[in-house]
């Protein structure tokens, strides 16, 4: 048997699709959707996912602001410029990347910024209202990542109430995120978060429907770990002889029911569904001008 494939590049394409519709109605209705970055220092990896997201933008009609900084950048230049972004009109949504210099403490630039702009979905205010909220519909920004996975199984028809998922990894960005978004009621999963102080992987592992792996450590999934039939979601990035690994051996396929490939999987859906902030916020901020002006 072989895995069906969760393709995330030809799936983030259609919601660019869908996206540039969107941003076009907003621009008839006299919004502008602008899309922030603000990158320090010179990390490669860093720049060329930066570079991404302008690119993206020129796809579906976002207009981009970018602010490169040096790599010793103090803290309060850093919060001028977020400031900055904050007060920008033409900004409508923006990320600080991340990881961000050692001297520079990124939650007290992550809560500088303004929630309604935070098209990462990470400011606390943000990450509480998903903890706060289990029935009623969201109305702040998502976690990027979290929505990509999500988003990737729905579009592949994959339900996933009641099924049981396992999250490897606590990092803030997917792995204590994913598990809030797939215990919505409107989702359903039940979810148990392993991590490197877990005793017990390969007993979870083997009974997991649905495994999300976002480790950070290549290869860690092996076919053996895995139930039959089970839905398989490698998020973890490393770089191994410069080449794009992640967390799951290639030859899970073999065993699993549905797999996503990596590179070509959850990357490109984390970069669409940034995107998709950044337009619901505009979407928000044009819904906002109509109740004022009335
Ligand atoms: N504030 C902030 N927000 C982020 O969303 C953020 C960040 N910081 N720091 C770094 C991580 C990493 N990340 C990726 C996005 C897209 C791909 C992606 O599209 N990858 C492609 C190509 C991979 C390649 O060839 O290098 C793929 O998976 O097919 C990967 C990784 C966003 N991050």
């Amino acid at each position: 048997m072989s895995a069906r494939i969760l393709d995330g590049k030809a799936t983030a394409a259609t919601i660019k699709a869908e996206l540039t519709q969107r941003v076009a109605k907003l621009k008839e209705q006299g919004h502008t959707t602008g899309l922030g970055t603000i990158l320090v220092g010179e990390d490669p990896g860093s720049k060329w996912y930066v570079g991404g997201k302008h690119k993206d933008c020129a796809q579906v009609g976002i207009e981009s602001i970018r602010v490169d900084l040096p790599e010793d950048t103090t803290q309060d230049e850093l919060l001028a410029q977020v400031r900055q972004l904050n007060e920008n009109p033409d900004c409508t949504g923006y990320i600080v990347q991340l990881p961000l210099p050692k001297h520079i403490d990124q939650d007290v630039i992550l809560e500088a910024m303004d929630p309604a702009k935070d098209a990462d979905g990470l400011h606390p205010m943000n990450l509480g209202r998903l903890v706060a909220n289990v029935n009623r519909p969201m109305t702040s920004p998502l976690p990027c990542t979290p929505l990509g996975c999500v988003e990737l199984l729905e579009r592949h028809g994959i339900e996933l109430a009641g099924k049981h998922v396992l999250v490897v990894g606590r990092g803030v960005t997917i792995g204590r995120p994913v598990g809030l978004l797939l215990t919505r009621r409107e989702i359903n999963a039940t979810v148990t978060l392993a991590h490197t102080g877990t005793t017990n992987l390969p007993e979870l592992l083997a009974r997991a429907d649905v495994i999300i792996a976002a480790a950070g450590v290549p290869h860690i999934i092996k076919p053996q770990d895995v139930k039959a039939g089970a839905i398989v979601l490698d998020v973890g990035v490393s770089r191994v002889d410069g080449k794009v690994t992640g967390d799951v051996d290639p030859a899970v396929a073999e065993v699993a029911s549905w797999i996503s490939p990596n590179p070509g999987g959850v990357g490109p859906m984390t970069r669409a569904m940034l995107l998709n902030n950044v337009v619901e916020a505009a979407e928000r901020n044009a819904a906002n001008a109509v109740k004022t002006s009335n």
